[in-house]
């Protein structure tokens, strides 16, 4: 790679790409070329190719290096669950997908999973194309507000209700995670070294504006967060009223309930800074060391919890619990609001508070230290349950978002949290939010009542994106836009095979009788012809569970053109879903399985379903008919001419073998000798294998251009080593 360097720079002092020293495994490298070398440098032609080619595979993930940070604090393991609050456009989920995926055996799944949520409907579908890459059927990815993310807390009325025709186990009651990202919405100064832009555009009152948003999606995460599990709370700020001020107000609320791990012996290459202990806010131009110093009028703009104390002063206390930003001091028991005691005051400047917390456990990543993007990142452990008005707090708020027509009785009364539980719909008491809401956010995703919106008029501008700015695909290469273009017209097309007008009609009927405008409804596909046929014609051996883990998104299960597979964690996750009056509002779940085949051929033969190729690596060990071996240099044809005749295989066994196959979908293994159309197909991770179309004359390929370019360099690459 030096000498890649020298092409470009004509100097070979830096190495062109090197291991990122903290990253686990070597996994990670750091790349010295601009954007601008990559495009235009004839020289890094060819890297650039082999990098564009690789990402649209999913091999490889080009993202900012420090945004790679915060997943790996979280300490994911392949059994957890794990929420990511605000995971668009997914590069972060990809890499939580990643380790919860690392140590699987092909056709086995892991017994975890990810919930990646975001706010904004077409950032969910650029993380869906994104993480479409990864081939998962352990992801669920949903579309609410963070801070009123559903609980799913089913009534224990509910335990031996049949939803949907499952039964709900007691133990499966609450979607609670072992693991919560919050990767929220700030401000975004750390980008801007890459983002020249933030320097024009950046104020003050856009961290301002954001700080009660993002305790509150804090707040979520910890009470959707299962005692003795992780949470990281990570911005791509600088700004300590976005970090430790929110870090800080969520130790404060939670009485207890959740501590600030130091995690100074974590990834220990990584250079990383203390925690500030105190800091001021900047309110229109004028630096307050504590709340107490706050002009008349701007007490909601600037609220207590902004500063190191938290604490505000007595004259307020009463009037803060409605009027401040993001609702923090809604009942008055806990937090800083009504504290009246003196600030601590550090005695040296005398008049500058600290922060009571041990803070500096925080991180701060600066760009100068070693050559990266600036993150602040907080890794916390809940010790305890919450204290009950916290916990009130945020499932109050989520139920308010998830209404569902379910009976208020509760018959067994006591030990039942009322507010929690599926339909129990309190009057909502819930402070400001900020509205941010750039989503679909219909008027039904709406809090009944929505108390005053901050004053916003300083933080002009204020994207709540901005944060984003660092996974803005600057590094990912993607075309956003028309990722997002050839996603939405993806699912577009209609579930159900051609588009028959009466038939788009009924099903946007359908849709919309749903309890999520206008998104699919997700439907267990239960057909047990269908099931059966598809068993048999591909030999699917009995281990490989199907009953209960399809699904399609399409309730007329007649004409279902894809049937998804998702794993035992998703299975349990969705029935609860369904037990408590569908709160999730899913975007996409599972993993591509089957196509119906639409060509006059296709639906001549004898199973109308073939195999997708997203699908093919996690059912390829199961399957024992239709699959045969092919020599590598049958392969390699096979990928350059797309498709050949059975007489024209060089291995001439191979072909007839092929031609005696039945008509529809078949797989076909790259076998390693010259003559390996043997019986005995063995798979492991290095198992080549992709779906064909056995037709009448001739043996098809049914992978991409992109996949078939790809394999052809896999293939290249092993011949030459002889693999
Ligand atoms: C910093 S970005 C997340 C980047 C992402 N974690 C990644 O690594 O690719 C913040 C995201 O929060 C989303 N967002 C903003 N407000 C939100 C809210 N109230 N709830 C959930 N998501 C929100 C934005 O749409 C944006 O995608």
């Amino acid at each position: 790679m030096k000498s890649l360097q020298a092409e470009v720079t004509e100097s070979d002092e830096a190495e062109a790409i090197r291991p990122l020293p903290w990253y686990p495994d070597n996994l990670a490298w750091h790349s010295n070329f601009s954007r601008m070398q990559l495009r235009k440098n004839q020289a890094l032609e060819r890297f650039h190719e082999f990098l564009k080619l690789e990402n649209e595979i999913g091999n490889i993930t080009r993202q900012e290096a420090v945004s790679m940070v915060p997943p790996l604090f979280l300490d994911v393991h392949p059994n957890h669950y794990v929420l990511d609050m605000c995971a668009a456009p997914g590069s972060k989920t990809f890499q939580l997908l990643e380790i919860i995926h690392q140590s699987s055996k092909p056709g086995s799944l892991p017994d975890g999973l990810v919930v990646a949520n975001d706010l904004d409907v077409q950032r969910c579908n650029l993380l869906i194309h994104q993480t479409k890459r990864m081939c998962t059927a352990n992801l669920i990815v949903t579309n609410h507000e963070a801070q009123h993310f559903p609980g799913c807390r089913a009534h224990t009325n509910l335990f031996n209700a049949s939803a949907a025709g499952s039964e709900v186990k007691p133990h499966n009651t609450q979607l609670t995670f072992d693991r919560v990202l919050c990767d929220v919405p700030c401000s975004g100064d750390g980008t801007l070294r890459k983002a020249p832009d933030i320097w024009r555009k950046w104020n003050s009152g856009m961290g301002n504006g954001l700080h009660g948003l993002q305790v509150q999606i804090g707040m979520r995460g910890a009470s959707l967060l299962k005692v003795g599990g992780r949470m990281v709370y990570s911005t791509c700020s600088m700004n300590p009223v976005e970090n430790e001020a929110v870090v800080a107000e969520l130790l404060r609320k939670s009485g207890g309930s959740l501590e600030l791990i130091d995690v100074s012996n974590e990834l220990p290459q990584l250079v990383r800074r203390p925690g500030l202990k105190k800091w001021r806010v900047l309110d229109r131009g004028v630096w307050l060391a504590s709340y107490k110093e706050i002009i008349e009028g701007r007490q909601s703009v600037a609220i207590p919890s902004m500063f190191p104390s938290g604490r505000g002063r007595k004259n307020q206390a009463d009037n803060n619990d409605n009027s401040e930003l993001g609702g923090n001091h809604l009942d008055g028991s806990i937090g800083s609001s009504v504290d009246v005691s003196e600030p601590t005051v550090d005695p040296e400047d005398g008049f500058d508070e600290v922060c009571e917390f041990p803070i500096e456990r925080c991180m701060r990543i600066v760009p100068h230290d070693q050559n990266s993007g600036a993150f602040f990142i907080a890794v916390l452990r809940k010790i305890a349950p919450l204290p009950a008005t916290f916990e009130k707090q945020t499932s109050k708020s989520a139920n308010d978002r998830s209404r569902c027509k379910l009976p208020q009785t509760i018959a067994d009364g006591e030990n039942v949290d009322v507010d929690a539980a599926v339909g129990m719909d309190e009057s909502p008491t819930e402070a400001g939010i900020i509205s941010n809401n750039q989503g679909e956010s219909s008027s039904a995703d709406k809090p009944a009542c929505e108390l005053p919106i901050q004053d916003n008029k300083d933080a002009e501008g204020l994207n709540t994106n901005a944060g984003d700015l660092e996974a803005k695909l600057v590094d990912n290469e993607v075309d956003e836009k028309a990722a997002i273009k050839i996603y939405s017209e993806e699912s577009k097309q209609p579930d159900d095979g051609e588009v028959d007008p009466k038939k788009s009609a009924a099903k946007r009927k359908l849709q919309i009788q749903g309890k999520w405008k206008g998104v699919d409804p997700v439907v267990l596909f239960k057909d047990e012809t269908v099931i059966d046929s598809i068993k048999t014609f591909y030999g699917i051996d009995e281990s490989f569970p199907l009953v209960g883990q399809l699904v399609t998104r399409n309730s007329d299960t007649n004409h279902v053109k894809r049937i998804y597979y998702i794993s035992k964690s998703v299975k349990d996750v969705l029935e609860l879903n369904f037990s408590v009056g569908q709160q999730l509002k899913i975007t996409s779940i599972g993993l591509k399985m089957f196509e119906r085949q639409s060509s006059r051929e296709g639906s001549s033969a004898p199973c109308s379903f073939r195999i997708s190729s997203e699908g093919l690596p996690v059912i390829l060990p199961y399957i024992t008919k239709q699959i045969l071996t092919i020599s590598p240099v049958d392969f390699k044809h096979l990928l350059q001419y797309k498709s050949i005749k059975y007489s024209d295989f060089v291995d001439s066994a191979f072909g007839e073998k092929a031609s005696n196959l039945m008509l529809g979908c078949c797989v076909i293994v790259l076998g390693t000798g010259t003559n390996t159309s043997s019986d005995v197909i063995k798979v492991d991770s290095s198992t080549i294998a992709i779906g064909c179309w056995k037709g009448r004359a001739s043996l098809s390929v049914m992978v991409t251009a992109i996949d078939c370019q790809e394999l052809l360099e896999r293939l290249s690459n092993r011949l030459e080593n002889n693999l």
